[in-house]
């Protein structure tokens, strides 16, 4: 962990108008309430919501709560509760916008007892209870396919399912794009160490940032926002790395040799989720690669829209393996992009020549 990161953070109150309560009542923005402002409350207030649902159920699964999907993936009775909540409460402030969501509900329409543990976990932080079809109905609201023109959510209810059943990081996920652009991202990490440094104090934080506003982190419980911002480090042996745990999402390897090229010796931070990217933005590590390791596998909006946003308002950058922006405008996947790298800024063009190389060499030892 860089040390002067830790420094740049210094708390300070957010310019929006604060709400005493954790009910959903955003729904008149102050006249001179800044642009996003009724979108970003009512995003915070929706993640809260989801956050506390998956806290409830952290490290209580059973095996029943968990389904395998068609792509080998896991998926829990909490992604689809905080699904059904997040997409509930965000129709209900903003009944014109589509939203993009990671799950649907077609598995749980074929298991009587899991939908109704999602019923019970959903309406346990809900103020009104909702029937069973309407739970169902509001998991699948999030089947938009996305696009170029206008505007719509993107939700990942669980980023991270294989840390949050391992009792580690995961994120709940939600970001508003407005004409293929990010503009609101919110990401929930109940089980994140507010402080790196001190695994065993508080727990649990959210990352905010509204395009051109900066980026934030309060606690699930407090209202008061501390401004954000990557590290300073310009020496790029200096740096650290924060990777995935599994290293079927991104070629560690690869990784290894980047960090040797650029003459890194510190130990990589591991963990789940979009929890790297809050990471990054508040200084605790200075790059994340996202290295491709199948040449089919198309990453999919709701596991970078939020995180990215954060990063860039945070100072750093994001962009792919061939240093094209992400590009959230064509549907459900970044078809257009391979990978992920994102740093805090400065060190970015050597990051990038690093990653060239490397994937440069690995492409002509594999035709050899
Ligand atoms: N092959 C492959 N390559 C890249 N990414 C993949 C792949 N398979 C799955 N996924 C997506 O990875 C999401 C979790 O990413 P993480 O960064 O948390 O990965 S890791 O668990 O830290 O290894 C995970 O998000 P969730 O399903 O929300 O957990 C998936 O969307
Ligand atoms: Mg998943
Ligand atoms: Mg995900
Ligand atoms: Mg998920």
């Amino acid at each position: 962990m860089s040390k002067a990161a830790q420094s740049t953070a210094s708390p300070r109150a957010h310019p929006y108008p604060t709400r005493s309560s954790s009910r959903l009542s955003a729904s008149k923005p102050e006249p001179t309430a800044a642009p996003y402002a009724k979108e970003r409350a009512v995003a915070i207030q929706a993640v809260i919501r989801a956050s506390t649902l998956c806290q409830g159920v952290f490290k209580k699964l059973v095996s029943a709560e968990t389904i395998t999907k068609k792509d080998k993936s896991p998926v829990t009775v909490a992604d689809f509760g905080a699904q059904a909540v997040v997409n509930n409460l965000i129709r209900a402030e903003f009944p014109e916008d589509p939203i993009v969501g990671e799950e649907d509900s077609k598995d749980l329409r074929e298991n009587a007892e899991t939908r109704e543990k999602v019923v019970e976990l959903a309406n346990s932080v809900l103020d009104k209870p909702l029937s069973s079809d309407e739970i169902l109905e509001a998991i699948d609201y999030g089947m938009y396919e996305g696009g170029p023109k206008g505007r719509f959510w993107t939700l990942d209810p669980i980023d991270g399912t294989k840390g949050f059943l391992r009792g580690e990081q995961f994120a709940v996920a939600l970001a508003l794009v407005e004409d293929g652009e990010v503009k609101v991202g919110v990401l929930g990490c109940p089980n994140l160490p507010q402080k790196l440094s001190d695994p065993e104090g508080p727990r649990g934080t959210i990352f905010v940032a509204v395009r051109g506003q900066g980026a934030f982190e309060r606690s699930l419980d407090s209202e008061l926002e501390t401004k954000i911002s990557v590290s300073p480090i310009t020496n790029v042996s200096e740096t650290s790395f924060c990777e995935s745990v599994e290293a079927g999402h991104s070629s560690q390897g690869e990784a290894a040799q980047i960090a040797q090229l650029l003459g890194i010796t510190r130990p990589s931070v591991r963990m789940d989720s979009q929890c790297k990217y809050g990471v990054l933005a508040r200084g605790d590590a200075d790059i994340y690669l996202r290295l491709p390791v199948s040449a089919t596998y198309e990453e999919k909006i709701w596991d970078h829209a939020g995180g990215s946003i954060i990063i860039e308002e945070a100072g750093g950058k994001v962009c792919d393996i061939h240093g094209k922006p992400l590009d959230f405008s064509i549907g459900r996947t970044l078809r257009d992009n391979k990978g992920v790298i994102a740093s805090n800024g400065s060190i970015h063009d050597a990051v990038m020549e690093a990653v060239q190389k490397v994937l440069q060499k690995s492409k002509e030892e594999k035709t050899v």
